[in-house]
C-alpha cells in the first residue's frame, strides 16, 4: 500500500471566509469555512473551546462521505465516526473537527457509487478503485496545516485508525502527540469493507467476522 499522496499547497489557494455558531446535539461548536480557490471546494472546521493555547488538541480529520455522513449508509463507518468524534470533543469541551471535501477517498461521489457497484459484483474497496483507474486512496492532507494554523493549533491528539493519515500529518508538519482510536460498531453491511481496510489499507483494527445481530466493538 503506497503512502497517501502529498502535494504542496499554495497558501494563497486556501482562504478563510467566515464563521458562525453551530449548535449540535452535543455542544455548540463554531463552524469556520475556508475556500480552496483552485478547486472551488468549501472546507470546514468545527471548533470547540480554546484550541490555540498550545496544549495538544483532540482532533478529527474527516474526509467527506455524503452517503455515510448524511444519508445514513451502513456500507462504511464514516457517519458513526463523525458522530463519535464530535461526541468526544464535546465531552472534553475542547477540540476540532476538520471536514475535508475529498469524497470517496478523493474520487468523488459518482465514482464512489461506481465503485460500490463493482463491490456488489465481488470486488473489494481497493480493487474497485483500481478497476476504475484510480489509486486505492487518492486523498491529500495538504490543507490541514494551513487550516490548523488559522486557529493556532500546535499538535494533535488525532482520532483515527489510519496509520497513513498519521504519517501524512507528520509529513505536512502537523505533530501528532497521540493517536486516539475511533472504532465503531460493525454490521453485516460494513464488515467486509472494514476487514479490507484492516488487511489492505493498514487500518489499526482487527479483522473479524460479524453476524447479522453483531454490534460488538472491533
Ligand atoms: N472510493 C471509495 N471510497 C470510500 C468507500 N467507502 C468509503 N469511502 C470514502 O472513504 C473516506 C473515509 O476513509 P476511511 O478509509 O473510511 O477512513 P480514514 O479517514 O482513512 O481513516 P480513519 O481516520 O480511521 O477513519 C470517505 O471519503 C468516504 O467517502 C469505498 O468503498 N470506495
Ligand atoms: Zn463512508
Amino acid at each position: 500500500m503506497q503512502p497517501v499522496a502529498e502535494l504542496p499547497v499554495d497558501p494563497a489557494d486556501l482562504e478563510y471566509v467566515t464563521s458562525c455558531a453551530l449548535p449540535t446535539p452535543w455542544a455548540e461548536f463554531t463552524l469556520h469555512a475556508f475556500i480552496e480557490h483552485s478547486t472551488g471546494k468549501e472546507h470546514l472546521a468545527m471548533v470547540l473551546g480554546d484550541i490555540g493555547n498550545g496544549a495538544p488538541v483532540l482532533a478529527r480529520v474527516h474526509s467527506e462521505c455524503l452517503t455515510g455522513d448524511v444519508l445514513f449508509s451502513q456500507r462504511c463507518d464514516c457517519g458513526a465516526q463523525l458522530e463519535g468524534a464530535l461526541q468526544r470533543i464535546a465531552a472534553e469541551g475542547r477540540g476540532v473537527l476538520l471536514y475535508l471535501r475529498q469524497e470517496g477517498r478523493g474520487i468523488g461521489l459518482l465514482n464512489k457509487m461506481r465503485a460500490y457497484r463493482l463491490q456488489e459484483a465481488g470486488a473489494d474497496t481497493v480493487q474497485a478503485n483500481e478497476q476504475l483507474g484510480f489509486k486505492p486512496d487518492q486523498r491529500s492532507y495538504g490543507l490541514v496545516a494551513p487550516m490548523l494554523h488559522q486557529f493556532g493549533v500546535q499538535s494533535l491528539r488525532l482520532m483515527t485508525n489510519n496509520p497513513r493519515k498519521i504519517a501524512a500529518m507528520e509529513k505536512m508538519g502537523v505533530p501528532v502527540a497521540e493517536r486516539v482510536p475511533l472504532l465503531v460498531n460493525r454490521n453485516v453491511f460494513n464488515q467486509h469493507y472494514l476487514n479490507t481496510k484492516a488487511l489492505k489499507l493498514g487500518h489499526m483494527m482487527s479483522p473479524v467476522v460479524a453476524t447479522a445481530t453483531s454490534d460488538g466493538e472491533q
